[in-house]
């Protein structure tokens, strides 16, 4: 991680909405996994994106290529997503939403099915263990793999989510944006949402995606991961902006991803500053807190001195972000009693 927050930041309670999975490993967890697997010949550096440090998008996803050599084991699979969910507990984040795409490893037998009871297995233990934070999971679709294996793991989330106390609420779309088109996956999203999934889509994230993302928005998506080419002055479009709006769609906002990523220029450019001073609900979100050596805490800090918000704007934000969770009504109004309970001690 770079540098760590201030208290008020890390003392904060918070939501994390857009965590995937295998991009939000830690430099400790990495560390122990490279060790294991000596034979990969594979350096903390090529697994990670350091402070001051950029990368191109396609760099960032080569990245996910060599973490998943990693980790392609269910035991490495319970590993990860136990420690992942620990370290965002100790980041103060009491709710959180993680994604993961169902990855099938024939060398290990690991399958998808087995990918998703592990995450699964590691969310239920983490809660018999008392790790204080809610979790639950989105299916991911990666757009690399095309219409057939999407309508495979849309089949798997409901499978899932009919069956499983509740844990999987969803499916995320993500992957390359720069390959394949969202018109090839849109029966699979449209059938995810008939029986119930909510649905998180990357939408925007590369300028080239206008077209696509006027379709996607038919649907419609529940949230919109990244948004960063939606409105006019950027290449998108006042219709676009316009239909996010109407529909209160909510964007998970990733600063230190966009800006490593270099999908944004520079801090101060990002579209947060737009859609935040339009009103509409913005939620900051870590996206791959293991490459881009982050934590929310850092993220909020960041958008604070970036935007000059207050603790109180920044409470704000910290609040808002359970009503644009997929947790049930009854989790959220849990949630919104603990934020006031804690705000006294916290806004001091
Ligand atoms: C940087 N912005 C991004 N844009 C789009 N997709 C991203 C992403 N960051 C991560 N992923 C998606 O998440 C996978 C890694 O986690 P899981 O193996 O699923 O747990 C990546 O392979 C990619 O499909």
């Amino acid at each position: 991680m770079d540098t760590p927050a201030e208290p008020f930041y890390r003392q904060l309670p918070k939501v994390e909405l857009h965590a995937h999975l295998n991009g939000s490993v830690s430099e400790a967890t990495m560390e122990y996994l490279i060790a294991r697997k000596p034979h990969l010949n594979i350096q903390h550096s090529m697994t990670a994106i350091r402070k001051g440090q950029r990368r191109t998008l396609d760099e960032c996803f080569q990245v996910f290529k060599v973490i998943h050599q990693l980790i392609d084991t269910e035991e490495d699979l319970l590993l990860v997503t136990k420690a992942v969910i620990e370290e965002f507990a100790a980041d103060g984040v009491r709710y959180l939403e993680l994604r993961s795409t169902p990855r099938e490893e024939t060398r290990t037998g690991l399958t998808k099915r087995k990918y998703v009871e592990t995450v699964i297995e590691a969310i239920r233990q983490c809660k018999e263990e008392g790790v204080d934070i809610e979790v639950r999971f989105l299916v991911a679709v990666d757009r690399r793999n095309g219409p057939e294996v999407a309508a495979e793991t849309v089949k798997l989330a409901e499978d899932f989510m009919t069956s499983n106390d509740g844990v999987v609420v969803g499916l995320d779309l993500s992957g390359d944006p720069t390959v394949g088109h969202g018109k090839d996956l849109l029966p699979a999203l449209q059938k995810a949402k008939n029986c119930g999934l909510k649905l998180a889509l990357h939408l925007s994230e590369v300028p080239s995606q206008k077209e696509e993302t006027e379709l996607l928005l038919t649907i419609p998506p529940d949230r919109i991961g990244h948004g960063t080419f939606l409105h006019p002055e950027v290449g998108g479009s006042k219709c676009l902006v316009d239909k996010v709006r109407e529909r209160n769609i909510p964007l998970e906002l990733c600063l230190t991803s966009n800006v490593k990523g270099q999908t944004v220029e520079s801090y101060d450019k990002h579209h947060f500053l737009y859609w935040y001073q339009l009103g509409h609900p913005c939620v900051l979100c870590t996206d791959d807190k293991g490459v881009f050596s982050t934590d929310l805490s850092q993220e909020y800090q960041l958008a604070a001195s970036t935007f000059g918000l207050s603790q109180e704007a920044i409470w704000e934000l910290s609040q808002q972000a359970i009503s644009c969770s997929f947790a049930p009504d009854g989790l959220k109004k849990q949630l919104y009693e603990r934020w006031a309970l804690l705000r006294p001690q916290v806004l001091c």
